[in-house]
């Protein structure tokens, strides 16, 4: 059974409680949440306000996923509007590993992600430390975008790389049965997953499937 993420970059907008309350109620494993800030990656999305005011609607944990410059300069913002997790990008920040510690003494959980160029070397002293490693499966920044076959590799090298059976897999973007069934076979233990599941004419049953792989 893989843990599924619903990214919340695909829903709409101006209803985003309701996509919450949905989401609530399929009892999803985390509710993916996309923070661009129009440098780091060329999109806008949102920031710690609109964390706060979905907050209320769920208990199901807000697994934050920054696409931002300097991750170190607001993580702290972050916690306080109400996330569980925050992976931020090896590049975005100069000391990763002072930061991870930072967001785990916060108390929440701390993800390190890599982007498809990335060899997953760079986050081979880092495995000890975090809680989870994302691997983007299509360059960040915008939902839709098709799947990159060598991220399936990717996750095994990682899966190989340390003797952790508590280290979470993640993987983000392209998502779907058959991409997702890779990945989960690869040694990946959670999906994000936006167009898929917001863009499908039954998003209960795309959750359902995702849930089964
Ligand atoms: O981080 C990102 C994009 O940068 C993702 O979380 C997307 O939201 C995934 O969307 P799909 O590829 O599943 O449509
Ligand atoms: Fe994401």
């Amino acid at each position: 059974m893989a843990l599924v993420a619903p990214s919340i970059l695909s829903a709409d907008f101006a209803k985003l409680g309701e996509a919450i309350t949905f989401l609530d109620e399929r009892a999803v494993d985390y509710i993916h949440i996309d923070v661009m800030d129009g440098k780091y990656v060329p999109n806008l999305t949102f920031g710690p306000p609109v964390i706060k005011a979905i907050r209320p609607f769920t208990s199901i944990p807000f697994d934050v996923h920054l696409m931002i410059e300097k991750p170190e300069d607001s993580v702290e913002d972050y916690i306080a509007a109400g996330a569980d997790r925050i992976t931020f990008h090896t590049d975005a920040t100069i000391h990763a590993h002072r930061l991870i510690h930072r967001i785990k003494e916060a108390g929440i959980k701390a993800g390190i992600s890599l982007n498809p160029s990335q060899n997953p070397e760079s986050v081979r002293y880092l495995l000890d430390d975090v809680d989870l490693v994302l691997l983007m499966s299509v360059n960040p920044g915008f939902g839709g975008q098709s799947f990159i076959p060598s991220t399936i590799e990717k996750a095994k090298q990682v899966r190989a790389m340390t003797d952790r059976e508590d280290l979470e897999i993640m993987v983000d973007g392209g998502i779907n049965e058959t991409t997702g069934a890779a990945m989960v076979e690869a040694g990946c233990d959670s999906l994000v997953a936006g167009s898929y599941i917001f863009k499908h004419e039954d998003p209960m049953a795309a959750i359902d499937a995702l849930k089964r792989l």
